[in-house]
């Protein structure tokens, strides 16, 4: 089956290091390392509050880095002109709560703002690729499609953080999710929440080109080390695709 991209998410080394209010740990150091251990992209989600990653983060990720940044934003008229200029080569629209502890579900298409629109427009316009964090729901995908997206990311959070008597299910809801975006002509990502044992079942699904993992891989980095994690995953990930 072909290659599936793993694209580390730093965010929560940034979470560390703003603990402190230091320069510890960084945030473009661990995109280094995990790009070197094999990593083939990294993401980083800049939020509104800046409660981790910050505009900074991302210039130093887009400059010194050399695999593809997939940036994770809102689609606010701040962060899109913040993407005009540094033109990532992915963009990820997320829905942001101020008050979430992280993503909470994936952005309503149907219901979506105007502005929605006129974002991928320009984000197209300035040659970025842009895909929509979504739910496993053939009918926002649709309309994903319509609306000119390159690709959605299936919010596969329910799946790896509910009750594990519901995954088959969640499995199955996504399996779909992800055949809808191949009849859509939409490449397919996947993520949010992804663990070890969560990850294999989502890269066996051959729609799926990309999943991005953020914070379990971060957090078991301080057991085990960043690269020996990433290289975990990367070796999951292609028994899962053989
Ligand atoms: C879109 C998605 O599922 C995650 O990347 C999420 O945006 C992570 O955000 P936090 O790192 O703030 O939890
Ligand atoms: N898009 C998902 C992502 O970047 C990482 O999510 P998580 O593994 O931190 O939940």
């Amino acid at each position: 089956m072909k290659h599936l991209d793993l694209s580390v998410n730093v965010d929560h080394v940034a979470t560390l290091r703003n603990a402190r209010g230091g320069a510890f740990p960084c945030p473009v150091e661990a995109a280094r390392i995990a790009v070197e251990a094999g990593a083939d992209g990294v993401t980083v989600h800049l939020r509104e509050d800046r409660r981790h990653i910050r505009d900074r983060d991302v210039e130093r990720v887009r400059a010194e880095i050399a695999a593809p940044l997939n940036f994770e934003m809102a689609a606010t008229e701040e962060m899109v002109a913040f993407a005009e200029r540094i033109r990532p080569p992915y963009c990820c629209l997320v829905p942001e709560k101020r008050q979430e502890l992280t993503t909470e579900g994936g952005l309503d298409v149907l219901r979506a703002a105007p502005f929605l629109k006129e974002a991928i427009a320009r984000l197209r316009a300035a040659d970025v690729r842009v895909s929509i964090f979504i739910e496993a729901d053939p009918a926002q995908i649709e309309a994903a499609a319509r609306l000119g997206a390159l690709a959605i990311e299936l919010h596969t959070g329910t799946y790896a953080e509910g009750p594990v008597g519901n995954r088959p299910a969640q499995l199955a809801r996504l399996k779909a999710g992800a055949e809808a975006a191949k009849a859509a002509g939409l490449l397919c990502h996947a993520g949010h929440g992804l663990t070890y044992e969560t990850v294999g079942p989502i890269a066996a699904f051959p729609e799926v080109s990309e999943v991005s993992i953020g914070h379990f891989l971060i957090s078991q980095s301080v057991f085990e080390g960043l690269p020996a994690v990433v290289r975990r995953f990367r070796s999951l990930i292609d028994a899962a695709r053989a």
